[in-house]
């Protein structure tokens, strides 16, 4: 920009260009003004993270008040009623020289989560602000359009003497009048005991326990967290049944999340497979059974032209990572409608114990537009709309505000990954949004790229390029089509070799069997570049038996498909045939790791979508490995945050399979790993994150700079850690 006017500068309003370069001007991505933008957002995420922070000073009213303002629309404002009235018994001694230590939490958490409910903004003591003194003003706001538009206030004595005043009228109220809900959040005492952001359980220290109103609302003892976290591995591990347990976590989730996330962390390799795949799944089935509270956000068809509404109704306002569904292809058990939300839920705790993002800024969301599953819609405990599914210009519209409104709430950055939509949604989904948001189909581009990391991986074990093995897949769907896609791009930028010849060297099964030119015509858009000459061939055994593949992947969400006849063939013409059952959950998986190591005679390189205990074969014990986007979406979603990108690209999918593969040690490939242990996923992600943010930069698709000198170190350090905090 040296010597010519910048054409952003009115943008940057009166900001010097942060780039001050004149040999690569990002201007045409207007990366200026984003930069001057991302720095004001900086300095108001900086303003938040020490009103979240338990160091921050105390809280004094004129600050909460100044700080509290800039979280208020117009609108909003306009739209609050503001009534004083006294309504809690307060200590004084916490009201000292006007701060408001001890219930300055409720106070951020109140700032925080913006002001679209009924809620407790700020208390005031009386002017002499007198230790004992219980005439207490508390401003309040809510969300009744209606009345007075001023403050008004209302002096009212609080009951000292034991006696409950019926401080709201509910108990005066009849059954046909109304009341307002009124419910305050003041973080200590009980309700901070009943805040799962905030709770500690036992381990509130004793200073705590006198600093916040816990005194006898505890038992004497104050334990640790990591004894919490073994009394809690205890309990579970009582269970014999996992969904059992995937309900004990879900109550340990609500009740401590700090305890939630240690013990999943701590725990990874146990308790994954209870959270996630294959539990997950049964917990989505009966999902209707087992709500207890909303874990997330579920946006229907009734919802229609109020998205934007519905979305303020979320207690968080910081919103980094959304993942949603709409519930028609839950991993490979098909439509199960709005129960799907498990899904969202339980990728967002894997964002958090895997990737490091904050649970707040984590957002699942489910989209209703009915089922056409008939067993739900005949069921009593459905919890969605009984209806069958909205299809073409209904979908799409709800679709579209859906994604307008997140942009509007949560900027132009949030990251919205697409989980488990059919296929006829998926791609068009992908490619409609993919060019105005931040977006990112885990079943189409994370499956890829962790499985072209296994393959990668593979290779040191079996030799050779990937362009020398030959591919062949059963199913074409999202998970087939995309993982076939990037090992296509991938050989293509090793060889040199034009995309759409190393295409060839990939094959492709559907539920009518070989994908081939002669059935061109009635294929689905995805699947065309797929079409080879060849007769056609109907089923798996004799498409293995005529290509003789090298590497075969199941990917049909069809259980028991890799047959024993099929799993012999394969080792008949391959040293080592290289298998990936796919498919979740355990039940639909292609083959058990058992069936793989047995019907090869233990010289299978077997990985599979959901975990298999090690196996024993002839005295050998065969570890086989998880391939799982669980491996790359924390990480690569770390990445595309820290690095502040725009946009998702192909090259940033490459960038994550190198880093996840460089990660497999000697140790494990002895063992037959073709991924390294979930114990290390943490360091994982953030290898990960780093190259994906690097590949950001490199592509200018990068918004926060400069860029970090150790991207590495950067990653970890922006990680979410769920140790305790002291509460002063
Ligand atoms: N391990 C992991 O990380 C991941 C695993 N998955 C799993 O992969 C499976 C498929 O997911 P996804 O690709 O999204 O699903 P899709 O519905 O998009 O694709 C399924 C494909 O399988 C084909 N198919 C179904 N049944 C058979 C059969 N009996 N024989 C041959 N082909 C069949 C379908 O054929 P047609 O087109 O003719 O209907 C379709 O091409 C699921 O079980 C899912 O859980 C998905 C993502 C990640
Ligand atoms: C793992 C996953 O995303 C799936 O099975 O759909």
């Amino acid at each position: 920009m040296k010597g010519t006017k910048c054409y952003y500068s009115e943008k940057l309003e009166g900001r010097k260009c942060p780039y001050r370069l004149s040999y690569k001007c990002p201007d045409k991505l207007q990366n200026c003004v984003d930069k001057v933008l991302g720095e004001r957002e900086e300095e108001e995420e900086e303003e938040e993270r020490e009103r979240a922070d338990p160091q921050e000073k105390p809280l004094t009213l004129s600050s909460f008040f100044s700080q509290s303002s800039l979280h208020f629309t117009a609108k909003q404002k306009d739209s609050y009623l503001y009534t004083f009235f006294t309504m809690f018994s307060l200590n004084g001694s916490s009201f000292t020289n006007n701060s408001l230590s001890g219930v300055s939490r409720c106070l951020t958490q109140s700032s925080r989560r913006g002001v679209s409910g009924p809620m407790v903004v700020a208390a005031a003591v009386n002017s002499n602000g007198k230790p004992g003194d219980r005439n207490v003003s508390v401003l309040v706001e809510n969300s009744m359009k209606e009345s007075a538009a001023a403050p008004v206030e209302k002096e009212i004595k609080s009951t000292v003497t034991g006696g409950v005043g019926d401080v709201y009228g509910e108990d005066s109220a009849t059954e046909d009048q109304s009341i307002t809900p009124w419910t305050l959040s003041v973080a200590s005492g009980y309700s901070l005991l009943r805040n799962p952001h905030y709770n500690k359980g036992l381990a509130f220290s004793e200073k705590e326990r006198d600093s916040h109103y816990l005194r006898g609302l505890l038992p004497p003892v104050v334990v640790n967290h990591d004894l919490q976290v073994k009394k809690m591995m205890n309990n579970l591990r009582q269970y014999e049944v996992p969904l059992q347990r995937y309900i004990a976590m879900m109550d340990i989730q609500e009740m401590n999340e700090r305890l939630y996330y240690k013990l999943l962390m701590d725990n990874v390799e146990e308790l994954l497979p209870i959270v996630y795949t294959p539990t997950v799944g049964e917990a989505c089935q009966k999902y209707g059974s087992i709500f207890r509270r909303p874990q997330g956000l579920f946006i229907s068809l009734k919802e229609k032209g109020k998205i934007n509404e519905v979305l303020k109704n979320w207690p968080e306002r910081k919103i980094q990572v959304i993942v949603v569904t709409d519930g028609e292809r839950i991993l490979g058990l098909g439509d199960l409608g709005c129960q799907g939300m498990g899904i969202p839920v339980g990728k967002l705790s894997l964002y958090t114990a895997l990737g490091g993002i904050r649970p707040s800024a984590c957002l699942p969301i489910t989209i209703d537009v009915g089922t056409n599953n008939e067993d739900l819609l005949n069921d009593e405990f459905y919890i969605g709309l009984r209806q069958r599914r909205a299809r073409g210009q209904e979908y799409a519209e709800l679709f579209d505000e859906f994604m307008y409104a997140v942009k509007q709430n949560y900027g132009e950055k949030v990251l919205i990954q697409f989980e488990d939509f059919a296929n006829h949604n998926a791609f068009d989904l992908l490619a409609k949004y993919g060019t105005s948001h931040l977006v990112f189909n885990d079943d189409i581009q994370g499956t890829a790229s962790v499985v072209l990391a296994g393959l990668m991986a593979s290779l040191q074990l079996v030799g050779g390029t990937l362009a020398e093995h030959t591919f062949l897949f059963l199913g074409a769907g999202e998970a087939g089509t995309g993982i076939a896609e990037l090992i296509a791009l991938e050989m293509s930028k090793q060889t040199g070799i034009p995309l759409e010849e190393t295409r060839k060297k990939i094959w492709m099964l559907d539920s009518k069997g070989l994908i081939v030119n002669s059935r061109m015509e009635s294929l689905q858009h995805f699947k065309r570049p797929w079409a080879h000459e060849h007769e056609p061939v109907k089923e798996l055994v004799n498409a293995v038996k005529s290509i003789k593949p090298t590497v075969l992947i199941g990917s049909s969400g069809a259980g028991r498909t890799f047959t024993k006849e099929v799993v012999q063939a394969m080792a008949t013409f391959n040293e080592k045939p290289i298998i990936f059952a796919l498919s979740n959950p355990t039940s639909q998986s292609e083959c058990t790791a058992e069936e793989a190591y047995s019907w090869s005679e233990g010289r299978a390189i077997f990985a599979s979508g959901s975990p298999f205990a090690p196996v024993e074969y002839n005295g050998k014990v065969y570890a086989s490995g998880q391939a799982n986007n669980a491996y790359i979406f924390p990480g690569f979603g770390l990445g595309l945050i820290i690095s502040g990108a725009i946009r998702v690209h192909d090259d940033m999918l490459l960038a994550a399979s190198e880093a996840l593969a460089e990660q497999v040690s000697q140790e494990n490939f002895e063992k037959g790993l073709i991924y390294p242990p979930f114990t290390n996923i943490r360091k994982i992600s953030a290898n990960i994150a780093a190259k994906v943010a690097a590949k950001a930069y490199e592509l200018g698709l990068a918004t926060r700079l400069p860029e970090p000198a150790n991207l590495v170190a950067y990653a970890e350090s922006c990680m979410y850690s769920p140790a305790y905090r002291s509460y002063r």
